[in-house]
């Protein structure tokens, strides 16, 4: 059984994908209010619920945390990377409702609605005191040219206003596409009549309209956040509303929420609403159904497609990458057993058609696949590149344009604190995987069950004793592979059998005077 612990108001409807499949059981029920946390898989959120460290301690068996929406500045993601947990998200399911409610609020600004409706409210006929300034004409710019800021800059267009937009990853071509102005930041802060900014709350992003920053904005600017609280710093909005730089504010998010003790509250000229841009039937509905489909994807074992902290990969692309991704993962289990020291670093090579392939994916996938063997905590494609580093291992990617004789072929070499070790790999359509190599031995043989890796020096009657050995102790020998560099220098063989060797039969063969090194090796 699946079980999954949907924390904050999502969209029931939205959760069909998983209420259709079997072996799923659905709890909605707030973090807080449950007792048993470690019984779920997977945490649904939106906004509200806090993922913190703390939380993700309480839930030993979670696996994926799947954010119905875009922002995940609520989930400790770093932490869950560490811990091997999925984070996914909803990138697109809300833009539309956010770009819209983003108008809706530019417009009420500037038209003064939210005044000029409590005041009607209040039995009062006051038209001079709610006269407003058209928006056809005015200069709108936009911190943020994502897929809110586009969508906001195709409706703002359409009310005739200019857009000039300053988004550091925007390149000249695509503002030219969309029809905008692009801008440095200082340029948009003295000329834009209208700044809303549409950014993620990040380091850099955190107070980017501050008190130095909205000082450099044209006197009677509005200022819009509906991205996220923190943005614009709230302190400095005080300050150049009292003074009257800053005309009006409107704020969906804060950097508290609810905003209990904010002091921009008390502003007439601050309108506000309660974190509603993506609170709209469609929106919820299609975050919650993207994240269900994803969360199902990787219940069956598949491809998700919108994580936060895993190389995004479609089914189609990880078809493609699938037998490269085995491949690495023998090779890195192989070599984590073979050699019985501290490393220092992994150098993972690809070439040929490997080298075509999402190979940050196929990296990661080893280095999980070597550090399991030597750690006792769950490790995966999510967590172990932080903790490699975290153990001081280094690694390195390469793509090589070399042709070495194979389609494909992967290697991978691994430094140790004594030792360097090194193995070549390839995978064959149809026939499987292959090793081709071991530490410069040219041999080939299937990386899979229960193998013994032997070093020897290649003198007469060496393969006979082995086989007299293991005959006299029952064991039957499936495959055989031999390998050297020289005739009478040093040499390796490669056995299978079908069953795992126990210790008294690799001390007879250690005891054998041409036997160098023996290691049973179980992939
Ligand atoms: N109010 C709501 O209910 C609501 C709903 C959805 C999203 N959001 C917020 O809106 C944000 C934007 O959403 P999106 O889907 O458009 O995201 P997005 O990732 O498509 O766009 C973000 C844009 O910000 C740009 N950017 C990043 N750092 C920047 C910087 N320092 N200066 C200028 N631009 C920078 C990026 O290049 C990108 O183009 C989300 O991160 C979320 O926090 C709020
Ligand atoms: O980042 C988001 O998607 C929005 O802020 C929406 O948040 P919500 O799901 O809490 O409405």
């Amino acid at each position: 059984m699946f079980r999954v612990l949907v924390s904050d108001p999502i969209s029931r409807d939205g959760l069909e994908p998983l209420l259709e499949a079997e072996n799923i059981e659905i709890v909605q029920k707030n973090v807080a209010e449950e007792e048993n946390l470690a019984q779920y898989d997977a945490l649904f959120v939106r906004s509200a619920t806090k993922v913190t460290e703390q939380l993700m301690n309480q839930m030993p068996n979670l696996k994926i945390i799947a954010r119905a929406g875009v922002g995940v500045d609520n989930i400790d993601v770093d932490q869950a990377t560490r811990k091997g947990i999925i984070v996914i998200n909803a990138p697109d399911g809300n833009t539309i409702s956010t770009a819209e409610h983003t108008f809706a609020m530019i417009a009420s600004l500037v038209r003064h609605i939210p005044q000029a409706n409590m005041s009607v409210k209040n039995r009062e006929w006051k038209r001079s005191s709610f006269v407003g300034s058209e928006l056809h004409g005015k200069m709108l710019g936009i911190v943020g040219l994502g897929r809110i800021g586009t969508e906001l800059a195709r409706r703002a267009k359409a009310f005739g206003m200019r857009v000039a937009v300053f988004d550091p990853f925007l390149t000249k071509e695509r503002s030219e596409k969309i029809g905008v102005e692009k801008h440095d930041f200082e340029e948009l802060l003295n000329q834009a009549d209208i700044i809303t900014v549409h950014t993620p709350l990040t380091k850099e992003t955190k107070g980017l309209l501050n008190k130095e920053t909205i000082g450099k904005t044209k006197k009677g600017v509005y200022l819009v956040n509906c991205a996220r609280g923190g943005i614009i710093d709230e302190d400095a909005l005080c300050t150049y509303l009292e003074n009257g730089h800053v005309r009006g504010v409107a704020l969906d998010v804060f950097e508290v929420e609810p905003p209990e003790h904010t002091r921009l509250l008390e502003f007439e000229q601050v309108i506000a609403t309660p974190h509603l841009g993506a609170s709209t039937k469609e929106a919820q509905l299609n975050v919650a159904y993207q994240v269900s489909k994803e969360v199902l994807l990787f219940i069956q074992g598949k491809q998700v497609t919108t994580s936060i902290n895993l190389p995004a990969m479609s089914d189609e692309a990880y078809k493609k990458v699938a037998p490269y991704d085995t491949l690495a993962q023998k090779i890195g289990s192989f070599l984590s057993q073979y050699m019985n020291q501290p490393v220092q670093s992994i150098t993972i090579e690809y070439e040929g058609t490997a080298a075509e392939i999402e190979t940050a994916y196929v990296t990661k996938s080893m280095i999980a696949s070597f550090l399991k063997q030597r750690m006792d905590i769950n490790i995966n494609t999510v967590n172990a590149g932080v903790l490699a580093r975290e153990r001081g291992i280094q690694f390195i990617e390469k793509v090589s344009d070399q042709n070495s004789g194979y389609s494909n072929s992967m290697k991978v070499t691994i430094h140790g604190e004594q030792t360097t070790s090194e193995i070549k790999g390839t995978s064959i359509p149809h026939f499987g995987e292959r090793i081709v190599s071991v530490n410069g031995f040219s041999i080939d043989f299937h990386p899979s069950g229960h193998l013994l890796y032997i070093q020897h020096t290649d003198v007469p009657g060496v393969i006979g004793n082995v086989g007299r050995i293991l005959g006299n102790h029952s064991v039957n020998i499936a495959t055989m592979q031999v390998g050297r560099k020289e005739k009478g220098g040093e040499a390796i063989m490669m056995l299978s059998f079908d069953r795992p060797l126990d210790q008294p039969i690799l001390s007879a063969l250690t005891e054998l005077d041409e036997i160098v090194f023996v290691k049973a090796i179980e992939l």
